[in-house]
């Protein structure tokens, strides 16, 4: 959590007011494989968040943060295209200074904690990821990006800069010189500019609803297996020690790492392993 009652955050305000702006849901499917799919469903506002779907997304990422036969999540738009942000109904609304910087406390907490699950993260965009849409991208482990997809960060345009930690997590993930571009130009970011700033991990080519061929889906789930074959226990700690690399000093990163490689040192995988004698040729 990055906001508390500490940082003068009041989680039972904001969820009440997120509450009187309803529509859409976020729709969550664990499966046998142990991916999960995430779905932004609100067709009609090109998916765009409404409150209601805001406070699904707190809910669903506390049911993904009890998944112990979770490996990875795949989050996705409904009806083909990803997310227009929040839903500018919503926005209007709550236009004043209190209520934006609670929203922006809220969010930035679910999206933080969807970052830190102990899943590997696909973030399938298809069609548009705009303003809060494209800050929901980077709080994914990776990015698809589906043949004539746009991600951009549309702030600049309305006045905003990103709230969401979509800012802190761009400059992550593609450097302050890319970021300032991105966010300064509010430039659409297509397939092959995405690869080329090293946003973009892969593109797909094709339509959800492909007959005969792959879905969009079908070829997420298939590119992210690469990376989830193994035991959850094993494929969890992965994510653990990539987390903490990335987030925390070294000192601190290292004692996390001692601590993880302690729950799989001696585990079933383990021992199987060694059983086994296996050969990595
Ligand atoms: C920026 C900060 C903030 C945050 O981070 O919290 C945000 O995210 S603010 C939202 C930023 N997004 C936008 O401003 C998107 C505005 N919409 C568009 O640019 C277009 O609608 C687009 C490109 C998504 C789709 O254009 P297209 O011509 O294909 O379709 P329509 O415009 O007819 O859209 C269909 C229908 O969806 C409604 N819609 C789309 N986006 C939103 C939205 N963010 N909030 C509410 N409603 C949205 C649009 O109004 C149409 O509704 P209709 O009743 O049919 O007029």
């Amino acid at each position: 959590w990055v906001y508390s009652s500490i940082h003068g955050f009041n989680q039972a305000e904001i969820k009440e007011k997120l509450q009187a702006f309803p529509g859409g849901s976020i729709d969550l499917l664990k499966q046998d494989s142990g991916i999960a799919v995430l779905t932004i469903n609100n067709p009609s506002r090109m998916n765009a968040f409404s409150g209601s779907m805001m406070l699904d997304l707190e809910e669903r990422v506390s049911q993904l943060e009890n998944w112990p036969e979770g490996k990875g999540i795949i989050v996705q738009g409904a009806a083909e295209t990803f997310c227009s942000g929040s839903d500018l109904n919503a926005v209007r609304a709550i236009s004043n200074q209190q209520d934006g910087m609670r929203m922006c406390m809220f969010m930035q907490n679910a999206l933080t904690r969807l970052l830190r699950l102990p899943l590997i993260s696909v973030a399938l965009v298809e069609g548009r990821a705009l303003g809060g849409g494209a800050e929901l991208t980077t709080a994914c482990d990776f990015r698809l990006m589906a043949a004539g997809s746009v991600i951009q960060f549309v702030h600049k345009h309305m006045g905003l800069v990103p709230g969401w930690g979509g800012a802190a997590r761009l400059v992550r993930l593609v450097g302050s010189q890319n970021a300032l571009k991105l966010l300064g130009g509010a430039v659409k970011v297509d397939p092959e500019l995405g690869v080329d700033i090293g946003l973009v991990d892969g593109i797909l080519e094709g339509h959800q609803k492909a007959e005969g061929a792959a879905t969009l889906l079908q070829q997420a789930e298939n590119w992210l297996g690469r990376y989830t074959k193994g035991p959850a226990p094993v494929i969890q700690a992965v994510k653990k020690v990539v987390l903490s690399g990335r987030e925390l000093p070294l000192s601190e990163a290292l004692r996390t790492e001692k601590d993880v490689f302690g729950m799989v040192w001696g585990a079933p995988a383990n021992l199987e392993a060694l059983a086994s004698k296996s050969k990595h040729k």
